[in-house]
Formats: structure tokens, C-alpha cells, sequence
């Protein structure tokens, strides 16, 4: 099968779809998975950017939901997880506001990360590059999540979705360890639909995508750092002819990181070869 259409089946892209009746399913799916889980609810790190905007206003929904039909306390926790002060808060309080969750704490990472980047340079005596701190943070915040979700009895929310899996545009083990991911399957114009639908204000929907990693460029833009835009890669994830040279970016980004959608290798897989 060609690249593509292999691409568009493995990570489960339509390409057109019903923005209410995703969210339906979406909040539904929030609903039983945490029902059978036994869990309590859900945990999620709210940056201001839109995956997080979106992830986390179908789970408050989920849990408003929840709470009506069962009586029991199910409880959504957003976790601001700055390092240090965070250039866009005012975005994220925007993100928060938007999602009205039912506990919101925030958790500096900033200590952990310098004594870790620290701890690591007195060790190697090599300094580690902006770009692997980055790394780090991405994981500190994960580490926080899955301390709140043992705290609190809940489950760790994942905001992968179809636009940032196909160029493998995470931290392995940071903001791609989690236990759920409602968004899976949607590109970006379709997250945005998603929020839209919920009301959201054209702010945060409009937001200019960002990690955020890297001490020494503050907010670049996804695109910039992947040379690609989203209009491209939602374009090509529904099937749409692209140029020559962005269908080559985002098959090699793609190629280069299949071990990030996949298990660990074992001896019994064949993914690698
Ligand atoms: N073939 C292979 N088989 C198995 N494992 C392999 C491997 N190649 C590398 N690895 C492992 O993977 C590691 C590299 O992966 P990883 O540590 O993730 O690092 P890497 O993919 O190099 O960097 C993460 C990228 O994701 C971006 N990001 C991160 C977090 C959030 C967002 C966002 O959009 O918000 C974006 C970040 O800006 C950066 O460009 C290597 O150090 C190695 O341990
Ligand atoms: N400063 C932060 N505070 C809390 N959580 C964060 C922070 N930065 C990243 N995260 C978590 O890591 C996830 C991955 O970041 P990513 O940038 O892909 O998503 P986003 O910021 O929600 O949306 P966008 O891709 O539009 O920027 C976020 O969805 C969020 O859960
Ligand atoms: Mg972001």
C-alpha cells in the first residue's frame, strides 16, 4: 500500500467528520473507560495550547456527566506545570477558565528540572543541550501527572493526536506517557472544529502551536521547528496531494520515529526491520 494511505490507516484519520457527534463519543469513551478503571477520575497538564484546551474540557464534561448519572465523585484535576514563569500564563488561565476543572493546581517544575540538569552535568561533566533539557521537562511533567494520578486516584490524559503522531512530535516517555488519549485520530483543523463546537473563544482555538522546551527559543512555533505546517500535515492525513517537499519532511519524521508509536522491541517484533 502506499506510504499514505498506510500512514492515514495505522493512525485512524477520517477525513471528514462530524465535530458533535466526535465530541459525543469522545466524552463518552472518557466516561467508560474510567468507569471500568475503577479509577476516579482523570489528570491533565493545561499549557494554554489547544490539544490540552480540548483534552481537558471533554474530561470536565465527562466528569460533570459522570458525577449526574452515578452519584459518585468522579473529579477532573488540571495541573498547571510551568518551569519557572511561563511567557504565555496568561493563555493558560485562559485554557483553565474555558475548561472550569473541578481541582487546579500548580506545580513548578523548574526545581526538578535544574537539579536534574545539574546532577547530570556534575556527573558527565558535559553540559546537556537546550534542546535534551527540553526533554527533560517534558518528562518531569509526565512524572507530576502520574504523582497527582496515584495521589488522587485517577488516570493520566495524553493529548496525542493523528497531526502529532505521524511526525513523532514528542517526548518519548514525557508528554507521550499516559494512560488515555481521546484525542487519537483527529489532525489539527479537526481539533480545532472540536473546539469550536465546545464554545471555545477563538483565542485558544486560533493559538499558535508550541512545545515550549527550549530555554533558548521561547515559544517557536511547531512549525518552525519541524519545517512543515499543519495545514500540510492535516492535508496530507486526509489524503490530499501535498508538495513533493513536505510529503518527504513528513514520510521522514514519520520513518525516523516509528519506535515511538510502538512497543519496546523485543525480540518477537518485526515493526523495526
Ligand atoms: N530506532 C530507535 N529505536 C528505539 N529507540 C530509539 C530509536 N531512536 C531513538 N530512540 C530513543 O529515543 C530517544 C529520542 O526520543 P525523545 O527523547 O523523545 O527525543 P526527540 O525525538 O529527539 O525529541 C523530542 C521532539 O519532540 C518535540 N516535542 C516534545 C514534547 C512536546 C512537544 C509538543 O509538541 O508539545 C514536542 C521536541 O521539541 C523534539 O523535537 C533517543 O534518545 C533514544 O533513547
Ligand atoms: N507548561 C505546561 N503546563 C502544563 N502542561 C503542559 C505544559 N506544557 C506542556 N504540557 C502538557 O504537554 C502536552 C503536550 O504539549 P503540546 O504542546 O503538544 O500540546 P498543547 O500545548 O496542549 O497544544 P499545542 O500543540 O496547540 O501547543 C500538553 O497537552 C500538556 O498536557
Ligand atoms: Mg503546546
Amino acid at each position: 500500500m502506499e506510504l499514505q494511505k498506510q500512514i492515514i490507516t495505522e493512525l485512524k484519520v477520517e477525513p471528514k467528520i462530524n465535530a458533535k457527534e466526535e465530541v459525543t463519543s469522545r466524552i463518552q469513551f472518557l466516561k467508560d473507560y474510567v468507569k471500568k478503571s475503577g479509577a476516579k477520575g482523570y489528570v491533565l497538564g493545561i499549557s494554554g495550547g489547544q490539544d490540552s484546551s480540548l483534552a481537558g474540557k471533554l474530561a470536565q464534561i465527562a466528569m460533570n456527566e459522570l458525577r449526574e448519572e452515578t452519584g459518585e465523585k468522579y473529579t477532573f484535576v488540571a495541573v498547571r506545570l510551568p518551569y519557572g514563569v511561563q511567557k504565555d500564563e496568561e493563555d493558560a488561565q485562559r485554557a483553565l477558565t474555558f475548561i472550569g476543572p473541578d481541582v487546579s493546581l500548580t506545580v513548578d517544575i523548574k526545581p526538578a528540572v535544574d537539579a536534574s540538569v545539574s546532577a547530570f552535568m556534575k556527573a558527565t561533566e558535559k553540559e546537556l543541550s537546550h534542546f535534551l533539557k527540553g526533554n527533560t521537562k517534558a518528562r518531569e511533567r509526565m512524572k507530576v501527572q502520574y504523582d497527582i494520578a496515584g495521589a488522587y486516584q485517577c488516570l493520566v490524559i495524553g493529548t496525542d493526536h493523528a497531526a502529532e503522531a505521524i511526525t513523532g512530535f514528542f517526548t518519548k516517555h514525557g508528554d507521550g506517557a499516559c494512560d488515555i488519549v481521546p484525542l487519537y485520530g483527529l489532525n489539527k483543523r479537526q481539533g480545532r472544529e472540536l473546539l469550536k463546537e465546545l464554545g471555545a473563544e477563538e483565542r485558544i482555538y486560533l493559538k499558535v502551536p508550541t512545545a515550549d522546551l527550549e530555554d533558548d527559543k521561547p515559544l517557536i512555533p511547531d512549525e518552525t521547528a519541524l519545517g512543515v505546517t499543519y495545514e500540510e500535515i492535516d492535508d496530507y492525513l486526509e489524503g490530499k496531494e501535498v508538495s513533493l517537499e513536505s510529503k518527504e519532511k513528513i514520510e521522514k519524521r514519520y520513518l525516523q520515529t516509528m519506535h515511538k508509536r510502538n512497543h519496546p522491541a523485543s525480540i518477537h517484533d518485526t515493526w523495526w526491520k
